[in-house]
């Protein structure tokens, strides 16, 4: 089984505004609402790609009930935590002449909230693969992810899709995957990179530190994959207009975990993730099988 954890879900308030200004009423020309969270969005494409799993993390209030209705709906499973105070966050995504994101705080994780979680965590068996992506609440201490992990049976593999620090911390552990973007190993490394070569090596570091598969994404530059035998995989990107630049990532790395479950090809998942990611950017919300099965006759 597959398990997704996102600490902090969301549902996303995806709106477009013509010439947004501050300090005034604007109001929406669209406007969607959809389940977010970095995990949730993994689990939503690996859903649309028929390989079952389940959602984890902690919910709370009538979004927290929204969240979890809207993805049984879908035929998602979940197992998710709920808590007492505060509410699941929305997240507002507005498209105007320039995208502004505001992401919510999440609700308060107790202690006792965390235990139940890991409670869960302990029960995965050998060849489950657990994804762990996004943020954390600002209840919860910055090694939660550690904590997750260690607590991980033998033979259970995990993948961070989560910034700087988080995902740092989880190197020594040996995550399967980790799906760094330019921009974030950038920041990781306090660098600017100019070209394949700086961001091979950057992968590689990570790789020194303990990452097993480092799969850089580059937004409209494709990806590059480094695969824990050393082997280098470049990829361009699908042909199409972006309309939306939220879960593209998300999307890539549910791709990239169907392709390698499916066949362990490496270049062929690859392709896969660079199907889901550019099928998300080209729609609005995430993609769907078909668009995903269209973005992929468009691969460079
Ligand atoms: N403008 C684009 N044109 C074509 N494909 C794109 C574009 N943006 C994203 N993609 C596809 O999606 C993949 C992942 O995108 P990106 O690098 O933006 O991930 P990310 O930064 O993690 O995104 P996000 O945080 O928005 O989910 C890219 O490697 C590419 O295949
Ligand atoms: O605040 P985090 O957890 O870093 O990011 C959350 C988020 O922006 O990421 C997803 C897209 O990747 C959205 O669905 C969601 O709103």
């Amino acid at each position: 089984m597959i398990y997704t954890i996102t600490f902090n879900p969301a549902l996303d308030y995806v709106i477009q505004v013509d010439h947004f200004k501050a300090g005034q009423i604007n109001r929406n020309k669209t406007e969607n609402v959809y389940y977010g969270g970095k995990g949730i969005n993994v689990s939503c494409i690996l859903n649309e790609l028929s390989v079952p799993s389940t959602a984890l993390g902690f919910i709370c209030g009538f979004t927290g009930k929204a969240l979890k209705d809207g993805l049984h709906g879908l035929g998602i499973h979940t197992n998710f935590i709920e808590v007492e105070k505060g509410m699941t966050r929305i997240n507002i995504k507005m498209k105007s002449d320039e995208e502004t994101e505001i992401n919510g705080k999440g609700p308060v994780i107790e202690k006792k909230d965390f235990d139940a979680l890991l409670k869960i965590v302990k029960t995965f068996k050998k060849g489950d693969m657990v994804i762990l992506s996004g943020n954390i609440p600002s209840s919860l201490q910055s090694d939660s992810y550690q904590r997750v992990i260690k607590v991980l049976n033998e033979g259970v593999d995990f993948v961070v899709d989560a910034e700087k620090d988080l995902l740092m911390k989880t190197l020594p552990y040996h995550p399967f995957l980790i799906k760094p973007n330019n921009l974030e190993l950038e920041e990781i490394f306090g660098i600017k990179l100019k070209n394949k070569e700086d961001i091979v090596a950057c992968g590689k570091k990570l790789q020194s530190l303990g990452a097993r598969n480092v799969l850089i994404s580059m937004a409209k530059d494709g990806a590059i994959l480094i695969d824990e035998n050393g082997t280098i995989y470049q990829q361009g990107v699908c042909r199409g207009t972006v309309v939306n630049s939220v879960g593209a990532g998300d999307s890539m790395v549910a791709g990239f975990i169907a392709g390698v479950l499916k066949e362990r090809d490496y270049s062929k998942a690859l392709k896969l993730a660079t199907a889901c990611g550019g099928a998300t950017a080209f729609h609005s919300g995430l993609a769907t099988y078909p668009q995903i099965m269209e973005a992929m006759k468009t691969l460079e």
